[in-house]
C-alpha cells in the first residue's frame, strides 16, 4: 500500500482553480520531486496533503495517508497526525521556529506533544540525540541555543531535526535549501537523504539539478496540473511535454552526458 495517495484533488479559492485533478502516489521510502514555475500549484498541493490549507480555500477529491482520508479530517485528528505521521520542511525555518525558545526544548516538544517519548527527561536526550544526527556541531550546547543564535543552515539542520523527530511515514520539504549557500544546500540534501531512508518523500523545488540528486521520480505541474509524471531518468531525458522541455531547457542541468545518462549539477 502506498503511504501517500492523492486522486483527483482540486483545490479553489472561490472561482479560482489553484489546483485541477491531481493525483499521484508516494510508496515507502520512495522518493518524489514535484517541479513547476511559480504560482504552478506546489506548494498549494503540499499544504493541502498536510491539511494547511488556509480557510478561504477548499479542497476536493482523496488525500489518504497510510489510509486515513486527510480531505475533511477535523482539525484536532490532523493535529495528532502532523509531527507524527507526516511533517514538513519550509523555506525559511525563522518563521517555523519560536524565536524564544531553546531549540532543544522544541525539537523535545514535538515528541512530548505525540508521547513517542516515555517523559520530558528521554524527549530532552533524544533531542540532543537528534540534533548530532542532523550534525549540529557540539549538540548539547546548540540545544540550549535560540534560533537567532544559529545561522541559517543550523537553523535548516533544527527544522529537519524537528521534523523526523517522530520518525514520520511522509516528509514534505518545500524548497528547503533555496534559501541557503550552495556548500551549505548540499550538506543538507545529504542529511535529508541519510535520515529519510524508509520515509515516504515529497520533494518541492526549483531546481532541477536538486531533483537529480534526490529523486527517483519526478511530477511537472504547470498551471495547477500535473502535466507529465516519471522516473527523473526518463522525463529528464526525454521530456514529452513542451512545458517540461521548457523547464530543462532553462535549467542549467545538463541532461545527459556523452552516454546518454543523467547528469547533474555538482554541488561544491
Ligand atoms: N490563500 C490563497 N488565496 C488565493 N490564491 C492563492 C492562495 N494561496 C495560493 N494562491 C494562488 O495559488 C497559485 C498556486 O500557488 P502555489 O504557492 O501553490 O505555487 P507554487 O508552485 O508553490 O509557487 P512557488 O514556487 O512560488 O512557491 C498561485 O497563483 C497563488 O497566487
Amino acid at each position: 500500500m502506498s503511504v501517500l495517495t492523492v486522486h483527483g484533488l482540486n483545490v479553489s479559492a472561490g472561482d479560482a482553480e489553484l489546483v485541477r485533478d491531481v493525483s499521484f502516489t508516494i510508496g515507502k521510502g520512495e522518493r518524489v520531486g514535484l517541479i513547476g514555475e511559480s504560482g504552478s500549484g506546489k506548494s498549494v498541493t503540499a499544504s493541502a496533503v498536510m491539511g494547511l490549507l488556509s480557510e478561504e480555500l477548499t479542497a476536493s477529491g482523496s488525500i489518504t495517508l497510510n489510509g486515513k482520508q486527510i480531505v475533511g479530517m477535523p482539525e484536532r485528528q490532523l493535529s495528532r497526525l502532523r509531527g507524527r505521521d507526516m511533517s514538513m520542511v519550509f523555506q525559511e525555518p525563522m518563521t517555523a521556529l519560536n524565536p524564544a525558545m531553546q531549540v532543544g526544548k522544541q525539537v523535545a516538544e514535538v515528541m512530548s506533544l505525540h508521547r513517542t517519548q516515555p517523559d520530558r527527561r528521554s524527549a530532552r536526550a533524544a533531542a540532543v540525540d537528534l540534533l548530532g544526527r542532523v550534525r549540529l556541531p557540539d549538540p548539547q550546547r546548540a540545544a540550549k541555543s535560540y534560533p537567532h543564535q544559529l545561522s541559517g543552515g543550523q537553523r535548516q539542520r533544527v527544522m529537519l531535526a524537528i521534523a523526523l523527530a517522530n520518525n514520520p511515514s511522509l516528509l514534505i520539504c518545500d524548497e528547503p535549501t533555496t534559501a541557503l549557500d550552495v556548500t551549505v544546500q548540499a550538506q543538507i540534501l545529504d542529511l535529508i537523504l541519510a535520515n529519510t531512508n524508509d520515509s515516504a518523500l515529497l520533494f518541492i523545488t526549483h531546481d532541477l539539478a536538486v531533483v537529480a540528486t534526490v529523486c527517483e521520480r519526478v511530477l511537472v505541474m504547470y498551471n495547477g496540473r500535473i502535466v507529465e509524471s516519471g522516473l527523473v531518468r526518463d522525463v529528464f531525458t526525454a521530456p514529452e511535454h513542451r512545458y517540461t522541455r521548457q523547464l530543462l531547457a532553462s535549467s542549467d542541468l545538463e541532461a545527459t552526458d556523452e552516454n546518454g545518462r543523467l547528469r547533474t549539477v555538482s554541488h561544491d
